[in-house]
């Protein structure tokens, strides 16, 4: 099967918040990979995984970092790819660092930025997951049964909390 996405991090530290992303791919039952990449640590792997994407198949990629979070705004300047940038919640500033170095991207070379720690990994599925159905309606109609399954899960919940 071809990977459709490709969900990378600066360190093994990111995986359980971008666990939060895998989830939501396994959940709609697209094809991922995992990998740890680091535009720091691991520049030239980091270089030759955004250059190779296009052309292994990837059709998105999401990419955690922490702290001083370049990776994936590294990874955005060397793919055309649609890139989301998760902001791993750091212990130092709670994540601030992560999002403004996600964030605040030069124009030119965006990167879809989601909200700080697990949350925002989970919207990053979710997102890698609606740009997939641009072309694909059995994933547009998968992501609206899942909406209406999550307004009914509301609604039952104010019944009880409601008096
Ligand atoms: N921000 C980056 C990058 C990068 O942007 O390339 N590579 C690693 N890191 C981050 O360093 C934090 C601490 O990493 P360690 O826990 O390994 O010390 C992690 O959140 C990682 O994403």
């Amino acid at each position: 099967m071809v990977v459709e996405v490709g969900v990378i991090m600066g360190s093994t530290s990111d995986e359980v918040t971008m666990n939060h992303a895998c989830g939501i791919l396994e959940e709609f039952e697209v094809p991922y990979e995992k990998k740890i990449v680091s535009a720091h640590r691991t520049p030239d792997l980091m270089f030759q995984y955004a250059e190779k994407a296009r052309e292994r198949g990837l059709k998105v990629i999401i990419a955690g970092a922490g702290g001083a979070a370049h990776l994936p705004g590294m990874v955005a300047a060397k793919t055309t790819l649609p890139v989301i940038g998760v902001p791993v919640q750091s212990k130092t500033l709670s994540g601030w660092d992560s999002l403004l170095s996600i964030v605040q991207m030069p124009k030119g070379v965006p990167v879809a930025t989601v909200a700080i720690g697990d949350a925002g990994a989970e919207n990053a599925g979710l997102l890698a997951v609606q740009i997939l159905s641009t072309f694909n309606e059995e994933l547009a109609g998968k992501i609206n049964e899942r909406r209406d399954a999550k307004a009914r899960e509301v609604i039952t919940q104010g019944e009880r909390t409601e008096s």
